[in-house]
Protein backbone atom coordinates (compact mmCIF):
# COMPACT_ATOMS: atom_id res chain seq x y z
CA UNK A 1 0.00 0.00 0.00
CA UNK A 2 1.55 3.53 -0.89
CA UNK A 3 0.99 5.26 2.32
CA UNK A 4 3.11 7.70 3.74
CA UNK A 5 4.44 7.01 7.47
CA UNK A 6 6.18 8.94 9.24
CA UNK A 7 7.83 7.17 12.59
CA UNK A 8 9.28 9.17 15.46
CA UNK A 9 10.48 11.96 13.17
CA UNK A 10 13.07 14.50 14.65
CA UNK A 11 14.53 17.29 12.71
CA UNK A 12 16.89 19.93 14.78
CA UNK A 13 18.57 23.22 13.90
CA UNK A 14 21.24 25.06 15.27
CA UNK A 15 21.24 28.58 14.94
CA UNK A 16 23.55 30.94 16.92
CA UNK A 17 23.91 28.26 19.20
CA UNK A 18 20.70 27.47 20.27
CA UNK A 19 18.70 23.99 19.22
CA UNK A 20 15.20 25.13 17.17
CA UNK A 21 13.28 21.65 17.34
CA UNK A 22 11.38 22.21 14.02
CA UNK A 23 10.00 18.98 14.29
CA UNK A 24 10.12 16.79 17.12
CA UNK A 25 9.16 13.09 17.57
CA UNK A 26 6.59 13.21 15.04
CA UNK A 27 4.45 9.52 14.07
CA UNK A 28 1.87 10.13 11.17
CA UNK A 29 0.43 8.55 8.24
CA UNK A 30 -1.37 9.39 5.57
CA UNK A 31 -3.02 6.60 3.51
CA UNK A 32 -3.97 6.76 -0.33
CA UNK A 33 -7.14 8.72 -0.65
CA UNK A 34 -6.67 10.21 2.85
CA UNK A 35 -6.33 14.23 3.41
CA UNK A 36 -4.58 14.85 6.31
CA UNK A 37 -3.94 18.58 7.80
CA UNK A 38 -1.15 19.66 9.70
CA UNK A 39 -2.35 22.82 11.30
CA UNK A 40 -0.51 25.32 13.32
CA UNK A 41 0.50 28.56 13.73
CA UNK A 42 3.95 30.04 11.75
CA UNK A 43 7.05 28.15 12.81
CA UNK A 44 5.53 25.14 14.24
CA UNK A 45 7.18 22.86 11.78
CA UNK A 46 4.74 22.35 9.00
CA UNK A 47 7.02 23.28 6.39
CA UNK A 48 10.28 21.20 7.61
CA UNK A 49 7.48 17.99 7.94
CA UNK A 50 6.96 18.64 3.93
CA UNK A 51 10.08 18.81 3.42
CA UNK A 52 11.27 15.92 5.36
CA UNK A 53 8.41 13.71 3.62
CA UNK A 54 9.48 14.89 0.46
CA UNK A 55 12.68 13.37 0.90
CA UNK A 56 14.36 17.00 0.90
CA UNK A 57 15.68 16.81 4.35
CA UNK A 58 16.36 13.92 6.00
CA UNK A 59 15.47 13.39 9.88
CA UNK A 60 17.77 13.29 12.54
CA UNK A 61 16.13 10.99 14.19
CA UNK A 62 12.88 8.61 13.23
CA UNK A 63 12.06 7.22 9.77
CA UNK A 64 10.08 8.57 6.54
CA UNK A 65 8.42 5.73 4.36
CA UNK A 66 6.42 5.72 1.43
CA UNK A 67 5.06 2.69 0.41
CA UNK A 68 7.27 0.49 3.15
CA UNK A 69 10.34 1.90 1.85
CA UNK A 70 12.38 4.41 4.07
CA UNK A 71 13.35 7.37 2.06
CA UNK A 72 16.74 7.36 4.28
CA UNK A 73 17.85 4.03 2.12
CA UNK A 74 17.00 5.49 -1.27
CA UNK A 75 19.92 6.09 -3.95
CA UNK A 76 20.23 9.60 -5.63
CA UNK A 77 18.71 8.70 -8.24
CA UNK A 78 15.47 7.05 -6.60
CA UNK A 79 15.29 10.15 -4.48
CA UNK A 80 14.53 11.87 -7.39
CA UNK A 81 12.32 9.52 -9.29
CA UNK A 82 10.96 10.18 -5.21
CA UNK A 83 10.24 13.34 -5.50
CA UNK A 84 9.22 13.66 -9.38
CA UNK A 85 6.30 10.60 -8.37
CA UNK A 86 4.98 13.40 -5.90
CA UNK A 87 2.69 16.47 -6.53
CA UNK A 88 3.65 20.23 -4.93
CA UNK A 89 0.68 22.75 -4.58
CA UNK A 90 2.33 25.30 -2.48
CA UNK A 91 1.20 29.36 -1.88
CA UNK A 92 3.50 30.78 -4.53
CA UNK A 93 2.57 29.40 -7.79
CA UNK A 94 5.96 29.11 -9.61
CA UNK A 95 4.42 29.32 -13.04
CA UNK A 96 6.73 30.21 -15.91
CA UNK A 97 5.60 34.07 -16.55
CA UNK A 98 5.69 33.82 -20.06
CA UNK A 99 4.22 30.09 -20.89
CA UNK A 100 0.57 29.40 -21.27
CA UNK A 101 -1.34 28.03 -18.83
CA UNK A 102 -1.37 24.41 -21.31
CA UNK A 103 2.59 24.40 -21.31
CA UNK A 104 2.87 25.22 -17.16
CA UNK A 105 -0.11 21.94 -16.91
CA UNK A 106 2.08 19.98 -19.51
CA UNK A 107 5.90 21.04 -17.75
CA UNK A 108 5.88 17.93 -15.57
CA UNK A 109 5.36 15.73 -18.47
CA UNK A 110 7.70 17.16 -20.96
CA UNK A 111 10.47 16.79 -18.50
CA UNK A 112 9.56 13.38 -17.60
CA UNK A 113 9.71 12.80 -21.53
CA UNK A 114 6.42 12.42 -22.98
CA UNK A 115 6.09 13.62 -26.30
CA UNK A 116 4.85 17.69 -26.77
CA UNK A 117 1.80 16.68 -28.63
CA UNK A 118 0.85 13.83 -26.14
CA UNK A 119 1.83 15.84 -23.09
CA UNK A 120 -0.60 18.29 -24.23
CA UNK A 121 -3.87 16.41 -24.99
CA UNK A 122 -3.10 15.00 -21.10
CA UNK A 123 -2.68 18.34 -19.71
CA UNK A 124 -5.65 19.87 -21.44
CA UNK A 125 -7.64 17.00 -20.15
CA UNK A 126 -6.47 18.36 -16.56
CA UNK A 127 -7.01 21.83 -17.36
CA UNK A 128 -10.63 20.67 -18.64
CA UNK A 129 -11.09 19.09 -15.30
CA UNK A 130 -10.50 22.13 -13.36
CA UNK A 131 -13.20 24.19 -15.54
CA UNK A 132 -10.28 26.41 -17.35
CA UNK A 133 -10.10 24.69 -20.97
CA UNK A 134 -11.10 27.87 -22.15
CA UNK A 135 -8.15 29.45 -20.56
CA UNK A 136 -5.67 27.35 -21.99
CA UNK A 137 -3.68 29.34 -24.32
CA UNK A 138 -3.76 32.63 -21.38
CA UNK A 139 -0.25 33.70 -19.36
CA UNK A 140 -0.40 32.89 -15.87
CA UNK A 141 -0.59 37.04 -15.74
CA UNK A 142 -3.67 36.81 -17.31
CA UNK A 143 -5.25 34.83 -14.81
CA UNK A 144 -6.74 35.20 -11.42
CA UNK A 145 -4.94 34.37 -8.30
CA UNK A 146 -7.83 31.43 -8.28
CA UNK A 147 -7.02 30.30 -12.18
CA UNK A 148 -3.48 30.41 -11.62
CA UNK A 149 -3.63 28.02 -8.54
CA UNK A 150 -6.05 26.00 -10.57
CA UNK A 151 -2.97 25.69 -13.55
CA UNK A 152 -0.72 24.97 -10.81
CA UNK A 153 -3.51 21.87 -9.46
CA UNK A 154 -4.08 20.76 -13.20
CA UNK A 155 0.02 20.65 -13.62
CA UNK A 156 0.50 18.65 -10.56
CA UNK A 157 -2.30 16.21 -11.03
CA UNK A 158 -1.18 15.76 -14.89
CA UNK A 159 1.81 14.35 -13.33
CA UNK A 160 -0.60 10.95 -11.70
CA UNK A 161 1.12 11.80 -8.29
CA UNK A 162 1.22 8.94 -5.49
CA UNK A 163 1.10 11.89 -3.05
CA UNK A 164 0.36 15.42 -3.09
CA UNK A 165 2.62 17.73 -0.44
CA UNK A 166 0.59 21.10 -0.48
CA UNK A 167 1.98 23.80 2.01
CA UNK A 168 -0.47 26.73 2.55
CA UNK A 169 -1.91 26.21 -1.00
CA UNK A 170 -5.00 28.94 -0.42
CA UNK A 171 -3.08 31.64 1.34
CA UNK A 172 -2.97 33.63 -2.06
CA UNK A 173 -6.95 33.83 -2.40
CA UNK A 174 -9.23 34.70 -0.56
CA UNK A 175 -11.84 33.01 1.59
CA UNK A 176 -14.23 32.16 -0.95
CA UNK A 177 -11.55 31.06 -3.38
CA UNK A 178 -9.95 29.08 -0.91
CA UNK A 179 -12.22 27.13 0.07
CA UNK A 180 -13.24 26.49 -4.39
CA UNK A 181 -10.00 25.49 -4.43
CA UNK A 182 -9.87 23.45 -1.83
CA UNK A 183 -12.99 21.47 -2.46
CA UNK A 184 -11.24 20.93 -5.98
CA UNK A 185 -8.45 19.45 -4.99
CA UNK A 186 -9.72 17.31 -2.14
CA UNK A 187 -12.27 15.96 -4.46
CA UNK A 188 -10.01 15.19 -6.78
CA UNK A 189 -7.90 13.97 -4.00
CA UNK A 190 -10.51 11.62 -2.85
CA UNK A 191 -12.17 10.51 -6.34
CA UNK A 192 -8.71 9.14 -7.49
CA UNK A 193 -7.38 7.89 -4.70
CA UNK A 194 -3.75 10.29 -3.55
CA UNK A 195 -3.12 11.31 -0.57
CA UNK A 196 -2.41 14.30 0.69
CA UNK A 197 -0.76 16.12 3.33
CA UNK A 198 -2.03 19.58 3.62
CA UNK A 199 -0.29 22.24 5.91
CA UNK A 200 -2.10 25.24 6.80
CA UNK A 201 -2.24 28.01 9.82
CA UNK A 202 -6.08 28.16 8.35
CA UNK A 203 -9.23 26.72 9.93
CA UNK A 204 -10.99 26.46 7.04
CA UNK A 205 -8.72 24.97 4.64
CA UNK A 206 -7.98 22.58 7.92
CA UNK A 207 -11.44 21.76 7.76
CA UNK A 208 -11.23 20.05 3.74
CA UNK A 209 -9.13 17.24 5.77
CA UNK A 210 -10.33 13.88 6.75
CA UNK A 211 -8.25 14.31 9.37
CA UNK A 212 -6.49 17.11 11.48
CA UNK A 213 -3.40 17.57 13.55
CA UNK A 214 -2.42 20.03 15.47
CA UNK A 215 1.24 20.98 15.42
CA UNK A 216 2.55 23.45 17.90
CA UNK A 217 6.79 23.89 18.11
CA UNK A 218 7.30 20.62 16.20
CA UNK A 219 4.95 18.53 18.27
CA UNK A 220 2.00 16.81 16.64
CA UNK A 221 -1.72 15.80 18.33
CA UNK A 222 -4.37 14.71 16.47
CA UNK A 223 -7.83 15.75 16.91
CA UNK A 224 -10.36 13.52 17.93
CA UNK A 225 -13.48 15.76 17.58
CA UNK A 226 -12.58 16.89 13.75
CA UNK A 227 -15.64 16.23 11.50
CA UNK A 228 -15.47 16.18 8.10
CA UNK A 229 -15.98 19.66 6.05
CA UNK A 230 -19.35 20.95 4.55
CA UNK A 231 -16.98 20.42 1.43
CA UNK A 232 -17.88 24.76 0.23
CA UNK A 233 -18.82 26.17 -2.69
CA UNK A 234 -18.33 24.60 -5.93
CA UNK A 235 -15.11 24.71 -8.54
CA UNK A 236 -16.57 27.57 -10.48
CA UNK A 237 -16.18 30.06 -8.09
CA UNK A 238 -11.88 29.50 -7.56
N1 LIG B 1 17.09 25.89 7.67
C1 LIG B 1 16.75 26.27 8.90
N2 LIG B 1 17.69 26.65 9.78
C2 LIG B 1 17.36 27.02 11.04
N3 LIG B 1 16.08 27.03 11.52
C3 LIG B 1 15.12 26.67 10.68
C4 LIG B 1 15.39 26.27 9.33
N4 LIG B 1 14.20 25.95 8.72
C5 LIG B 1 13.25 26.15 9.65
N5 LIG B 1 13.80 26.58 10.82
C6 LIG B 1 13.07 26.86 12.08
O1 LIG B 1 12.30 25.71 12.39
C7 LIG B 1 11.03 26.10 12.92
C8 LIG B 1 9.95 25.49 12.06
O2 LIG B 1 9.97 26.12 10.77
P1 LIG B 1 8.95 25.74 9.60
O3 LIG B 1 9.28 26.60 8.42
O4 LIG B 1 8.97 24.28 9.43
O5 LIG B 1 7.56 26.17 10.25
P2 LIG B 1 6.17 26.51 9.55
O6 LIG B 1 5.12 26.04 10.47
O7 LIG B 1 6.16 25.98 8.17
O8 LIG B 1 6.20 28.09 9.51
P3 LIG B 1 5.64 29.09 8.35
O9 LIG B 1 4.15 28.85 8.31
O10 LIG B 1 6.02 30.46 8.88
O11 LIG B 1 6.35 28.72 7.09
C9 LIG B 1 11.02 27.60 12.95
O12 LIG B 1 11.37 28.03 14.24
C10 LIG B 1 12.08 28.00 11.93
O13 LIG B 1 12.65 29.24 12.25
Amino acid sequence: MTALELDAVAKHYTTGGEIVRAVDGVSLTVLPGEIVALYGPSGSGKTTLLELAAGTQTPDRGTVRFGGVDLATLSYADAASYRRSLGFVFQRFYLHPGTSALDNAAMKLLFAGWTPRRAKLHAMEWLKRVGLEKRARHTPSKLSMGEQQRVVIARALAGEPKLILADEPTASLDTERGRATLALLSGICHERGVGMLLATHDPDAAAFADRVCDLRDGVLTERADHLPADRGPDVARA
